[in-house]
């Protein structure tokens, strides 16, 4: 598996040749220089020696300075481009993921716990940084420099040559075994950390649901079982990791003094002069070098490696919905009809259908209110209508066209939702209406948040439509949030509207401006409502009742009523939910006009 990921990690970094060579070649003239400066610096200790005037000392003095420099200047930008190569690397893998976060969409979201894929795009990429930028490149510097350092050495002595490669070959030969010590603790360290930043999210997240249950103390609990599970885990990891440092390093300056008394004991048998020995004590150190260096970098790069894991999951993920090989035209000139079939869906991993041979059909331009109990189904036939997932069974249609066969995006450009959980993000009031629409003038904006009824609350706020939601104290309550939420699906003009009625009671006058923002944006469309309130019950045209996932009952509201089955029987729940609400005759009486709450 680790294999696995080294292999693709490769390939990620192969991805981006320039400044991988850049980064290489740099450092390699980083080792040249040091050679150089060896023999350099031989050369002038061999003229001082010999007793040369000092004129003829400046030549190898002048060299090694340069020398000194240039190796000085190439090991900078060697870092640069390290960094280069790391930013190449992650921003592509960045691209990558989100691109195909978005491709996989809720069908994805909704089935895994949230903070796993934002620690992935987030941290998961970061920590790649120092495998992807510095040890991978430093791998083939640690190959190339040392084996042309040896090739030297042995060209000066063999036999210094020899010990010195003997050596440096211990320092990769011994790596299978500190890699799995180091490995696991690596990994562990990566699993504890993600665990403790989820656990953080999660309280960030829901830090009101905590402090309302009176939870916070027991979290808190958590949150420091997890930080001190952490704190081991990165102790172990540094105790595991700086211990093989010290092994490495041991090696390596044994290596270097042994070599050095090798190549003393040459001199005293006259096979290398005392220059040649500088040249060797100053050659051998820098032939562990880049060793030394590959050393740190694995150490820091690890966690890279444990992190892959995460990263390439995401990239194989498998969406759930796929696009059709040839694609049918779906572009309803009006308000379009909407069909399910004979639909039978289960969520992946679930032990029983969510919906279970559901048959629907919502006339065009007319409105369905579905009621049911909580878990009847309800959030999963929108989620059908999306097209975030395909039925088992059975067939999803709009205008006669099987959602599967036609574009993904133009599926989900024909659905407007106004659901109970508007998401507000980042940015100015005008930057999240755009998101439905870009582009849109600002008279374009205005013109729809006046229709949901939201515009003078914007016009209120410190920057009117410039304001950014969320600083200096400009929020917008549950109502207004919907009410954004309307003027988007009112910019977005897609033909059939979904909405998810909010469960909680609002107040009389936003009651009411919703509802005659609503029944604007229903008019002219086909529209499926989870009704919430008995006043969006009775003024739909039709209303289905979901019972474990079954279609109970079906039909007009005076129907319904009189028939006096599951509808009847639910109606007490949804009783004093709507403002309109009366009684079974007054209910058969107003849903019979066909006017009502959500028109
Ligand atoms: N993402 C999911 N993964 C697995 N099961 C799910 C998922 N979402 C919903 N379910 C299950 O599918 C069934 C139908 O859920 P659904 O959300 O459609 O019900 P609902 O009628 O909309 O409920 P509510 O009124 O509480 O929102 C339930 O048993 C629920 O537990």
């Amino acid at each position: 598996m680790t294999m696995l990921l080294r292999r693709r990690l490769v390939g990620l970094v192969r991805e981006t040749p320039v400044p991988v060579l850049s980064t290489v070649l740099l450092a390699l003239g980083g080792t040249a220089c040091a050679v150089g400066q060896g023999f350099a610096t031989a050369e002038a200790l061999r003229r001082a020696f010999a007793g040369r005037p000092l004129p003829e000392l400046m030549a190898p003095v002048a060299a090694v300075a340069a020398l000194v420099l240039a190796r000085t200047a190439l090991l900078w930008a060697r870092d640069l481009a390290a960094t280069w190569t790391a930013h190449a690397v992650k921003e592509r893998l960045r691209d990558r993921l989100t691109g195909r976060l978005l491709e996989l969409g809720p069908g994805y979201t909704l089935t895994r716990p949230a903070g796993r894929a934002q620690a992935t795009i987030g941290d998961g990429v970061e920590a790649i940084q120092a495998y992807v930028g510095f040890y991978l490149p430093q791998v083939a510097v640690s190959l190339a420099g040392p084996v042309a350092i040896v090739a030297a050495l042995f060209w000066l002595d063999p036999v210094v040559g020899a010990t010195v490669g003997a050596c440096v070959a211990l320092v990769p030969l011994s790596r299978p075994m500190w890699r799995r010590l180091l490995g696991d603790r690596a990994t562990a360290h990566w699993e504890a950390y993600e665990r403790f930043a989820a656990r953080i999210l999660d309280a960030l997240s829901g830090m009101t649901t905590l402090k309302t249950l009176g939870a916070g103390e027991r979290y808190g609990m958590r949150l420091r079982a997890d930080a001190e599970r952490l704190y081991r885990a990165t102790m172990g990891n540094l105790a595991a990791s700086t211990g093989v440092y010290c092994v490495t390093a041991f090696v390596m300056t044994a290596g270097t003094a042994l070599s050095v008394a090798v190549a003393a004991l040459r001199l005293a048998e006259g096979h290398l002069d005392a220059a040649a020995l500088f040249t060797v004590l100053f050659l051998a150190a820098e032939c562990f070098r880049p060793l030394l260096e590959l050393q740190n970098y694995w150490h820091e790069g690890f966690y890279g490696l444990a992190a892959a894991g995460g990263l390439f999951s995401l990239l194989d993920a498998e969406p759930q919905v796929r696009e059709p090989a040839t694609p049918v035209r779906l572009a309803p000139s009006g308000p379009p009809e909407v069909r399910f079939e004979g639909v039978t869906f289960a969520y992946p991993g679930a032990t029983g259908p969510a919906l279970d041979g559901v048959d629907l059909r919502i006339a065009p331009g007319t409105t369905l209110a579905v009621v049911g109990r909580s878990g009847a189904g309800k959030s999963t036939l929108v989620a059908l209508l999306l097209r975030f997932f395909d039925p088992g069974e059975g067939r999803v249609l709009i205008d006669g066209v099987d959602l599967r066969e036609a574009p993904i995006e133009r599926v989900r450009a024909m659905t407007a939702l106004v659901s109970q959980d508007v998401h507000l993000f980042y940015g100015t009031v005008a930057d999240n209406l755009r998101i439905a629409a870009p582009g849109a003038s600002t008279a374009r904006l205005q013109e729809a948040a006046r229709r949901a009824r939201i515009h003078d609350v914007i016009a209120a706020l410190p920057d009117g439509y410039d304001t950014v939601i969320g600083e200096r104290g400009a929020t917008l309550s549950g109502g207004e949030r919907q009410r954004l939420a309307i003027a988007r699906a009112l910019l977005k003009d897609a033909p059939i509207l979904v909405l998810d009625e909010a469960t909680s009671s609002v107040d009389g006058q936003t009651e009411r401006d919703l509802r005659e923002a609503l029944a604007e944006i229903s008019a002219e469309r086909t529209t499926l409502v989870i009704a919430h309130r008995l006043s969006t019950v009775l003024g739909a045209d039709r209303i289905a009742v979901l019972e474990a996932g079954r279609v109970a009952e079906q039909g007009a509201p005076a129907e319904l009523f009189a028939a006096g089955g599951a509808w009847a029987e639910l109606a007490g729940a949804y009783a004093g939910t709507g403002a309109q609400a009366g009684t079974g005759t007054q209910a058969g009486a107003h849903a019979g006009t066909g006017t009502g709450a959500a028109r």
